[in-house]
């Protein structure tokens, strides 16, 4: 009974309603879909082929707008790599022709520059060709993987602030932010270096081992052997890289969420003086991950250093092998000079990649945690073809302000049921104040007034609309709610007054603040309306705040108002001062308060008492104060503590 109300294909289509698509297996969407994949440690097959899938796509789609350069990019790779392995090939050419043919000429008594300008012009050539080649490929990656960063960093931050609140509520925001910088990091890393560095290190071994093949097919029979202790090797190191890998990816995030907790709580940190405790839980945390790291790097140091013994002794097979036939007339020396250039040069790459196997590894979990941020759909979702309302375009409705839930009923996901089945009308113009104990379902009940939330069954209207049926502008213009929080954006007093209309004339900006009584203190301070308030509005006391975030309220000027008010308990000036912006806040528009105020349940015409989720008292506050319910004693404690008693 509280599963969470799934509208059929044919229901949302008749509701106009955007779907997720329906063919993707249930299991998907359980799972591994959106961000359900960082939750899982062990994927089935299924889900690690739909996760790749999902990974592919999303950098397929970020490279389709710079298909061009990045097809150019792998002829440039191409040709230089070739440039780079010929140029051993060269050497044993100046050598075994350039040399005696230099020689034969001096003896003829001719200038032997001719020769020495043919092999020294040819060799700068392929050098020249590689190095400039390398240039401009560098140059085209660099481009085009900061165009596809820039769109990723722009699509995830669009897609997370689309998604709604339900999303946010427990994907916290030390996540989101761990998407959007270390995993955008991670994914830089790759794409600025790492993929021109991998496809060039593996052509050019490709190229330096035809090379060897074509120059003397005994010494590439030599590389071959070589060949099998480096996949050994490499074998070995890839295995434990990735467990070092995985333990150091969890240990840096943990270090990370303690970080962003510690610094978001810090007033709590500071208050309960946890300080010290949580120096010694990041210090364990952050000796972990180097821990970790410290065993990465020593792992790298076996891999390179048992590299270059393998590359030094296969030189010096190649030597062996070679010298001997050299000596017997078999092999040209500078053919052999060549092979152990290219016998030399031949590993080289093989570190890079290794090094860059863990920017890889990263790489792709990063963009599996991003594409799975990005395929997460919201649970609100805007309204296809919106409904108008009544005598208005949509979008462009002012509505009366009329709320009616039918047959409503609502749970979180796929929770118990919060809200259960109730029926509720405010009409217009209504001043309601909703009072309850904690946990109660108050602000369950107004999130879905703003439609944070949609019913899980039942309707919900704004002058007889369903609220899922409205244009998101219609419902951003006519319903708006003032949080517990106030918050207040970085920028001046004027800009943040501003955001309840924005375009709003400095004059408009003043009259609001006027209107709810917050002119005086904004004029006291030290640039008036241009201060401009810290972050969170830490200059500004709570009342003040309160009074900011009314004056963006009444510059709004909605149709319906929902307000938590805040529990803190503000000092009695100040509360007077709330109290009077509050009541020109209210004026004739409908309005939902949360009330944890005496001074506030008195000025409402009517009072909503939520016990369990249910509506158990409603009428005006004289009928519930006669009734001498659970109100009436609310009322009583609240006058005692006034000292009214
Ligand atoms: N995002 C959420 N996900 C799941 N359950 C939730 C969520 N928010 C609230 N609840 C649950 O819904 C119930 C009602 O919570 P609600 O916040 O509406 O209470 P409230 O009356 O506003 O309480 P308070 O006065 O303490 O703010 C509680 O049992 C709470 O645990």
């Amino acid at each position: 009974m509280s599963q969470r109300h799934e509208a059929t294909p044919s229901e949302a289509r008749r509701r106009g309603l955007r779907r997720a698509n329906p063919a993707r297996p249930a299991e998907f969407r359980t799972r591994v879909h959106g961000v359900g994949a960082e939750d899982v440690l062990e994927y089935t097959n299924d889900e690690r082929a739909h996760v790749r899938r999902r990974s592919w796509r999303l950098l397929a789609e970020l490279a389709r707008p710079v298909r061009g350069a990045l097809a150019l990019t792998l002829v440039l790779v191409l040709v230089s790599n070739a440039a780079r392995a010929a140029l051993p090939m060269l050497i044993a050419w100046a050598i075994d022709w350039g040399l005696p043919q230099a020689v034969e000429h001096v003896e003829a008594g001719d200038s032997p520059a001719p020769v020495l300008l043919a092999v020294g012009g040819a060799y700068a050539g392929a050098a020249v060709v590689a190095g400039g080649l390398l240039a401009w490929y560098l140059w085209l990656t660099a481009r085009a993987s900061q165009r596809m960063l820039l769109d990723l960093r722009l699509r995830v931050f669009r897609h997370t602030q689309r998604l709604s609140l339900e999303f946010h509520e427990t994907y916290t925001s030390g996540r989101v932010i761990s998407r959007q910088t270390s995993d955008l990091e991670a994914l830089r890393e790759l794409l600025d270096q790492g993929v021109s560095s991998l496809v060039s290190g593996a052509l050019f071994m490709v190229f330096t081992a035809a090379s060897i093949l074509l120059l003397d097919p005994l010494s590439f029979g030599v590389l071959c052997v070589a060949f099998v202790p480096v996949a050994l090797l490499v074998r070995w190191y890839r295995r434990r890289s990735e467990d070092v890998y995985r333990r150091s990816r969890v240990s840096s995030a943990r270090s990370i969420v303690h970080f962003v907790e510690t610094m978001t709580g810090m007033r709590a940190v500071q208050a309960f003086r946890r300080q010290k405790a949580n120096d010694e839980r990041y210090r364990e945390l952050a000796t972990e991950y180097r821990d970790d790291m410290v065993e990465s790097l020593n792992l790298f140091g076996v891999l390179q250093t048992s590299l270059v013994a393998i590359g030094n002794l296969t030189v010096v097979a190649m030597l062996v092998v070679g010298g001997f036939r050299v000596l017997d007339g078999q092999l040209a020396v500078g053919v052999l000079v060549a092979l152990l250039l290219a016998g030399r040069r031949v590993f080289q790459p093989m570190e890079m990649l290794a090094m860059f196997y863990s920017s890889l590894q990263s790489a792709t979990a990063a963009l599996e945690k991003v594409s799975g941020l990005l395929e997460q759909e919201p649970t609100v979702l805007e309204a296809e073809r919106p409904v108008p309302l009544p005598g208005a375009a949509p979008g462009e409705g002012v509505a009366s302000g009329r709320i009616e839930f039918a047959d409503a009923e609502f749970g979180y996901g796929a929770g118990k049921t919060v809200l259960p089945r109730f029926d509720l009308t405010i009409p217009a113009g209504q001043t309601v104040a909703v009072v309850g104990q904690t946990g109660a379902g108050k602000s369950t009940l107004v999130k879905l007034i703003a439609r944070f939330y949609d019913v899980s069954a039942g309707s919900l209207t704004l002058d007889g609309v369903e609220l899922r049926e409205l244009a998101t502008a219609d419902l951003r213009r006519n319903v708006v709610m003032v949080t517990q929080e106030a918050f207040l954006f970085s920028g001046s007093i004027a800009e943040n007054i501003a955001f309840g209309r924005p375009g709003a004339s400095e004059a408009e900006i003043q009259a609001a603040a006027r209107a709810v009584g917050a002119h005086e203190f904004i004029l006291g301070l030290p640039e008036g309306y241009d201060t401009d308030v810290s972050k969170r509005g830490g200059r500004l006391s709570a009342g003040q705040r309160q009074l900011v975030s009314f004056a963006r309220a009444f510059l709004a000027d909605p149709a319906v108002l929902i307000l938590d008010e805040a529990t803190s308990s503000l000092d009695l000036p100040s509360e007077r001062l709330v109290q009077a912006g509050l009541e020109r806040l209210l004026g004739s528009r409908t309005a939902l308060i949360i009330a944890h105020r005496l001074s506030t349940v008195e000025i409402a015409d009517r009072v909503l008492v939520v016990h369990d989720g249910r509506i158990v008292e409603d009428g005006s506050p004289a009928e519930l104060v006669a009734a001498g319910g659970r109100f009436a004693a609310m009322h009583a404690a609240w006058e005692e503590s006034m000292g009214r008693g």
